[in-house]
């Protein structure tokens, strides 16, 4: 079956959500992106496209269902930072939440890999460049 385009914003923004799951150790997970898919190789907080006519929430309860295989309750997302990069031809808004509670053990079905991090480790992780800003206000948050 055909999947439905992501939502695009009306001004052509490419909306995706992610979320930074964050362990009892200080610890945040991440996962590598698989071959075949762009910037395949790089390391992502779990998550994707906000499909047309989702809320964020829900794409983001779904994504991590799909990708790890938890359950997580939308009241579990806490809105923590945002990007806004350009993505190719596109513009990319990435929404993250901070994300402390879910059921399950998580695990890739679709990532090359996950790796749990202290925050520091991030710096040191080939990441998509609009992770970056990111990665020092996660470390402020955990
Ligand atoms: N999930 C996620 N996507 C990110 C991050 N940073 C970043 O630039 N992106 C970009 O946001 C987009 C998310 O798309 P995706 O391909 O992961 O989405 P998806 O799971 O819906 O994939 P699909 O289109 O194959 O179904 C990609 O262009 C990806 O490179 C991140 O930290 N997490």
């Amino acid at each position: 079956m055909l999947k439905p385009p992501p939502a695009r914003l009306e001004n052509g923004l490419l909306l995706v959500v992610a979320a930074a799951l964050i362990d009892g150790d200080r610890r945040v997970l991440v996962q590598q992106r698989p071959p075949g898919k762009p910037m395949a190789g790089l390391w992502e907080f779990p998550g994707g496209k906000v499909d047309p006519g989702e809320l964020p929430e829900a794409a983001l309860c779904r994504e991590l269902h799909e990708e790890l295989g938890i359950a997580v309750e939308a009241a579990c997302l806490a809105p923590a930072t945002f990007a806004s990069e350009a993505l190719g031809e596109r513009h990319l808004v990435l929404l993250l939440y901070a994300v402390r509670e879910w059921s399950g053990v998580p695990r890739a079905q679709h990532a090359t890999a996950l790796r749990w991090v202290r925050p520091i480790e991030l710096h040191g992780l080939d990441m998509p460049p609009a992770d970056q800003p990111l990665i020092a206000l996660l470390d402020a948050l955990i």
